[in-house]
């Protein structure tokens, strides 16, 4: 504790800037993804004060330019792995030693960095590394980045101020120690936003964290790296190595130190991790906290007294915005057959007045390409099987070329199977399945959706009809994490949403919220007697 008891500024969240044509913002980040574009760059690993060249590199190319060479990173050989542990080991004693408020301070200096002057680059840098249109880059990269580091400052400060009762003559108080050891954060490419806030908020606990961002987000996570060291956050306290994931991680996961895993990534590689972690359970010197937010198959489900316009916004924002490369994505609908048709005509006129999918440096587009090779393969040959089989229909879309970016179009498949392969399957990517139910099996239809898929992390009821929103609230009690009524599945909100899903889809320790927060702290109960007795018989037997 510091020397009195502060309070930090109130969160709010961070306003999202229009890029209007013409308006300074959008001069600004135009500027800066040009300059970035006709420039190279070198990502070292950090560990501790040291930037570390290995010179053996990856080249990083923007993934709606995939020939086009923006710079290169430097990857990990094992010693570096365990060198990043030794320093951030060392590091440890001095940082959880830190008064609390002096941890506020450096990320909530960092949050002011990214809402002035690092704004227009950690959107350009995103715009780059993931190809997200500037709406997306600001709601991500800035805004929700900024929301996570001001909320969790506040969550952390109502954190140390829950204190017990304390009897007559005693005093007991909590204090909140970070884990004993360090804690190791992976991130997924999608959000650069979720790739800083891994490592921060067990850092921002007192926690010394070890970070292996995607290979795909590699040059935003400089950017984050370059917010992070200028706003004060002392040398050692987050590492960020790059490389081959399963040495990086077996070489993490074999250190007796090992404390905490902060994961946001695929379901199979949170399993495996965990499977890992089970394996070396006898090494560890603390039980490690394992904390994983992964896949997704996320649902609308139509009423047939929902308003057909409303419908067709929330799947086609839903599922397209950024490529469907969202977690939280609607990637399976269920539509009442008195209305399908004309949701489905409003979803096709949607699609058909987008621009062909291209650059973000073009503002008017809102498709840009998928992220990676691997990704536009998986998808097409999801598209290919659809249009090949008997019991889907490609009814949208359907077509890709990766020959400049790797662009798929937005494809909306008709399925007769509710079980049908993407109606179960997680794509991520520009493809949402459609289901057509009978307007009287609305009940049956619910039990569907709750039977359907493996994952429960977002889905989305729209209808005027309360009883059956209630009907649907109950009934999909389980399915999702986050349940939206008469909205779309996606866009949760820092202090407003807190994010998670169960079943396959995590440990729902709500990124952006005290709940995850408390998972990187391991409280110590001090109790005080001020009269100690002298005597051990009770009172009546004296
Ligand atoms: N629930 C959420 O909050 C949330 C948020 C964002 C993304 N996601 C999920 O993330 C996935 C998309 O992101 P992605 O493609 O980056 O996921 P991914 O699982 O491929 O990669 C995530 C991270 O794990 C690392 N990794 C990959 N294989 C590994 C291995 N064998 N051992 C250790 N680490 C390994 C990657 O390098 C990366 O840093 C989707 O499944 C999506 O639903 C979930
Ligand atoms: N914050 C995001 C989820 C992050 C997953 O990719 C949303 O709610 O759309």
């Amino acid at each position: 504790m510091g020397k009195g008891f502060f309070q930090v500024p109130t969160a709010i969240n961070e306003p999202i800037k229009s890029y209007a044509p013409g308006s300074f913002e959008r001069e600004a980040v135009l500027q800066q993804y040009k300059s970035y574009f006709n420039s190279q760059v070198e990502v070292p690993l950090y560990i501790g004060g040291e930037e570390i060249e290995t010179g053996e590199t990856k080249p990083m190319s923007p993934p709606h330019d995939h020939k086009h060479v923006v710079g290169h990173y430097h990857t990990a050989e094992k010693s570096h792995i365990e060198k990043a542990i030794s320093n951030c080991l060392e590091s440890r004693k001095a940082w959880a030693d830190l008064t609390w408020e002096q941890r506020a301070a450096i990320f909530l200096k960092a949050a002011e960095l990214i809402a002035g002057p690092y704004r227009a680059k950690i959107n350009a840098s995103t715009m780059m590394a993931q190809s997200k249109t500037i709406h997306q880059a600001e709601i991500d990269a800035a805004c929700e980045f900024i929301d996570f580091l001001r909320f969790n400052v506040e969550y952390m400060s109502q954190i140390y101020e829950e204190q017990p009762d304390s009897a007559e003559g005693i005093w007991n108080r909590v204090e909140y120690r970070p884990l004993e050891g360090f804690v190791y954060a992976i991130t997924p490419f999608n959000f650069t936003a979720i790739a800083g806030n891994l490592p921060a908020s067990a850092a921002m606990m007192g926690n010394v964290v070890v970070w292996k961002p995607s290979d795909s987000q590699v040059y935003s996570a400089k950017v984050i790296m370059d917010v992070f060291k200028e706003a004060g956050l002392p040398d050692g306290v987050i590492n960020m190595v790059m490389g081959d994931p399963v040495m990086i991680s077996e070489t993490v996961l074999a250190s007796p130190d090992f404390s905490g895993l902060h994961f946001t990534g695929s379901t199979h590689v949170f399993k495996e991790l965990w499977k890992q972690i089970g394996t070396n359970i006898h090494s560890y010197k603390t039980y490690p906290r394992i904390v994983g937010e992964t896949g997704g198959k996320d649902f609308i489900i139509a009423h047939p007294t929902a308003k057909p316009a409303q419908v067709a916004t929330a799947i086609v924002r839903g599922a397209f915005e950024f490529q469907g490369q969202k977690c939280s994505a609607a990637s399976r609908v269920y539509l009442p057959k008195s209305t399908a048709d004309k949701i489905l005509s409003l979803v096709k006129k949607d699609i058909e007045s987008f621009n062909k999918p291209g650059s973000p440096e073009d503002m008017s587009n809102f498709i840009t390409a998928v992220i990676h090779e691997g990704s536009f393969d998986k998808l097409a040959k999801f598209i290919d099987q659809a249009k090949a089989d008997s019991d889907a229909e490609v009814f949208a879309g359907g077509n890709y070329d990766k020959s400049k970016g790797y662009f798929i179009e937005p494809t909306v498949i008709i399925a007769n199977d509710p079980k049908y392969t993407t109606m179960c399957t997680e794509l991520f990517g520009p493809i949402v399945t459609i289901f057509i139910y009978e307007d009287q099996d609305w009940s049956k239809t619910l039990k569907l959706v709750d039977g359907t898929s493996e994952y429960a992390l977002t889905g989305a009821v729209l209808s005027k009809d309360r009883y059956a929103i209630d009907e649907a609230t109950k009934a999909l009690q389980n399915c999702a994490g986050n349940f939206y009524i008469n909205d779309k599945p996606t866009g949760a909100v820092v202090g407003q949403q807190p994010f998670g899903g169960a079943r396959a889809s995590g440990t729902n320790d709500k990124a952006g919220s005290a709940q995850n927060l408390l998972r990187w702290v391991s409280p110590r109960l001090i109790k005080e007697t001020f009269v100690t007795p002298e005597d051990y018989r009770y009172p009546f037997l004296g």
